[in-house]
């Protein structure tokens, strides 16, 4: 993946783990670029849906959800760069989901794909701490490679998580411009500044990756449907997590569309159009390489 370098001088250390050591990108920035590169743009959402549940023959229970989602972690652990488990899916079966939830996570991890678990957190900073914790911290049962993150209480409000990400070499996504189209009526309202919401969001997350390379561990969540999105992302240094290819109506030819000169730093994520052509692993797995393919002939 290539695009502009650093944009701004290091400040403090949150660059350190992004940098890498030893000449090794160790942190999240860096090991979603490499994974990118050696496996393409695709994330693929596990959402098991209890439509999806009964479409795979399977029942809308804990036994049903393990079934689904383990089968979805061995089409797509060793295939695409990044899984993007849907949390709600899972705690909506208590302990018993939250345990499912663990195993995917893990075994993701062990087949070789990062982990973007999609919690979307957001709250008072003392408890983003307790959310870092859950999701950010080394030994933690649901620790991801990164999470996302709502930042609607105030972007600064984050900051215990966007720290602890930093010193774990983990990385978070922060909503800027969401996919569903109830998003811009808040995040394109015009901000005391003149910026929009989302272009604020964006700008927070740019001044935490600055001086990272390859680039940083702070995303931000553009939806692929936004048709003209009135961003700029040039100077994020950051990932683009942008949901809403195929059963939201985008496609890969929007990508270029929507994002540009930024387009290397996107990681489209696609969940129903995918996970549609399940049980058979085989053909899940099919149906991920032709999204995949697909992405790469359109960069
Ligand atoms: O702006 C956003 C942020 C997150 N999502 C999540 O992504 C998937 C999309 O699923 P599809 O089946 O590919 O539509 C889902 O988990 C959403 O919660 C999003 O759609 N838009």
């Amino acid at each position: 993946m290539s695009g502009p370098g650093p944009t701004r001088a290091e400040h403090g250390d949150h660059g350190a783990r992004a940098r890498g050591r030893g000449g090794v990108a160790d942190g999240f920035g860096g090991r979603l670029a490499e994974a990118m590169s050696a496996r393409g743009p695709l994330c693929v959402g596990i959402d098991p849906h209890p439509g999806l549940l009964q479409a795979w023959g399977l029942p809308a229970d804990p036994v049903g959800l393990e079934r689904f989602a383990l089968t979805c972690v061995e089409a797509l652990a060793g295939e695409v760069a990044a899984v993007k488990p849907q949390s709600a899916f899972f705690e909506a079966y208590g302990a018993r989901g939250i345990a499912v939830l663990e195993r995917v996570i893990a075994e993701t991890r062990s087949g070789g794909a990062l982990v973007v678990l999609d919690a979307k957190r957001g709250d008072i900073g003392s408890t983003m701490a307790a959310y870092a914790a859950a999701y950010l911290a080394d030994g933690a049962p649901l620790a991801a490679d990164a999470v996302t993150l709502s930042p609607y209480l105030g972007f600064g409000s984050l900051t215990p998580a966007l720290d602890a990400a930093a010193v774990a070499g983990r990385g978070v996504f922060v909503l800027a411009r969401t996919s569903n189209p109830e998003g811009a009526e808040v995040q394109r309202a015009v901000t005391e500044s003149g910026s929009s919401v989302a272009q604020a969001v964006v700008d927070a997350a740019a001044e935490r990756n600055a001086g990272a390379s390859p680039m940083g561990g702070v995303g931000v969540v553009v939806g692929a449907t936004v048709g003209d999105s009135g961003l700029d992302l040039t100077r994020l240094n950051g990932p683009i997590l942008a949901p809403g290819l195929g059963a939201q109506g985008a496609t890969a030819a929007d990508l270029r569309r929507v994002f540009g000169a930024a387009t290397p730093w996107v990681l489209p994520t696609s969940s129903r159009d995918v996970l549609r052509h399940g049980p058979d692993a085989t053909a899940l797995r099919a149906a991920a390489a032709r999204v995949r393919d697909e992405l790469v002939a359109d960069r």
